[in-house]
């Protein structure tokens, strides 16, 4: 079976789409990252920044509820906080500090573990740079399993510590990942056995992005995070607790801020769940803007099915009370659409849709 970065590797990048700018050097923001045209203020108004913001709601994973609430935010807006998760708060912690410990380095040394042309990990910009003809204030550090590689290119004799701690979380991460999904399946009415949930555990797909978005010159001009939605089925996000700047996009209210609640892991849907929910859970848009005075960093796992696994909207839900509900989506292969994305961003979904 194809692993996720050799699903990448049919898309190769140009090193302008994959060294991040030295952000310590630049004292204003250059034209390259000003996304804002001479004359259109638009972006400004589009930033809403002392505008109300929406709490996005909080589930308690242990509550009697909680299968409904989640369902039910899936389908409101297809992004949650949960509480409860299991997850040490002394781990969040400590991802922090090494995901500190790295984009504190010099931009000499972040470099030694620059992501390949043709590869999936490492340090570099966002994977979406290609499709937008600014650059975004962001830089990150992809792993697929282990980052004894690079971590290794960055710290010879000190790397150990760093592997520790990312892979402690990511396998706590899929822990969760798979708690969640599992409610979200028995929400949908779905069995395990329809989505042969042991195979899907077993062989899943899943990467850890650290995202650092450093303190901007200009951030009403400034773009962190284009507005994208995510890949996989779930994402989960966490925020180091002062910094905003996460958006999501809310058909009525436009862009909405969504403020990190201490010790919650936000959780939100993506385009393979939105898929398989036959449209049913939107797949959530979001975007981050920066700020002129915290540098912020946020932690996001992401959580998918087998490469070779076929995503298409389930049995059970295009049969609804004995109902034929007409599929919206055909079934595509998991690194089919990986790369469909990689390709054409948004677009991938429309080129699924059959109606
Ligand atoms: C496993 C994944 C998921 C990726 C691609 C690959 C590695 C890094 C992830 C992100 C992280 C930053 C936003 C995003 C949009 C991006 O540019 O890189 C994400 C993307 C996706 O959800 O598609
Ligand atoms: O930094 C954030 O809050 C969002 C990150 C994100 O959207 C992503 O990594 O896909
Ligand atoms: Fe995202």
């Amino acid at each position: 079976m194809a692993t996720l970065s050799e699903a990448y590797s049919e898309t190769p990048l140009r090193l302008q789409h994959i060294i991040p700018i030295d952000f310590d050097s630049v004292k204003e923001l250059p034209q390259s990252h000003s996304w804002l045209q001479s004359g259109d203020e638009s972006l400004r108004r589009m930033l809403n920044l002392d505008g109300d913001h929406f709490s996005i709601p909080a589930i308690d994973l242990d509550s009697p509820d909680a299968i409904e609430m989640v369902g039910h935010a899936c389908k409101i807006m297809g992004i949650f906080q949960v509480t409860n998760h299991g997850i040490p708060l002394s781990l969040l912690r400590e991802v922090e500090s090494q995901a500190w410990r790295f984009f504190l380095l010099p931009a000499r040394t972040k470099v030694k573990a620059l992501r390949s042309s043709g590869g999936a990990t490492g340090y570099g910009v966002a994977r979406i740079a290609p499709f937008f003809n600014k650059f975004m204030w962001h830089e990150g550090f992809t792993m697929m399993g282990s980052p004894l590689e690079h971590a290794r290119e960055v710290w010879p004799h000190g790397y150990r510590q760093f592997c520790e701690v990312m892979e402690d979380y990511q396998d706590k991460m899929k822990a969760l990942s798979e708690r969640v999904l599992a409610m979200i399946l028995k929400y949908l009415g779905i069995s395990e056995h329809d989505v042969d949930w042991p195979r899907l555990q077993h062989d899943a797909c899943t990467a850890l992005q650290l995202n650092s978005y450093p303190q901007c010159p200009n951030p009403g001009q400034a773009m962190g995070l284009a507005p994208h939605t995510d890949t996989f089925l779930l994402t989960i996000l966490h925020q180091n607790d002062s910094a905003h700047g996460l958006q999501v996009h809310s058909e009525g209210r436009g862009w909405v801020p969504v403020f990190p609640m201490n010790g919650a892991l936000m959780v939100n849907v993506g385009d393979m769940l939105h898929i398989m929910s036959n449209a049913m859970f939107p797949s959530c848009v979001h975007r981050v803007i920066p700020s002129e005075n915290r540098h912020r960093l946020s932690v996001a796992y992401f959580y998918g099915p087998p490469t070779d696994f076929h995503v298409s909207p389930v049995h059970g839900l295009t049969q609804a009370s004995g109902q034929e509900v007409a599929a919206r989506f055909r079934s595509v292969m998991v690194k089919d659409y990986v790369q469909m994305k990689a390709k054409n961003l948004d677009k991938a979904l429309s080129m699924i849709r059959i109606r």
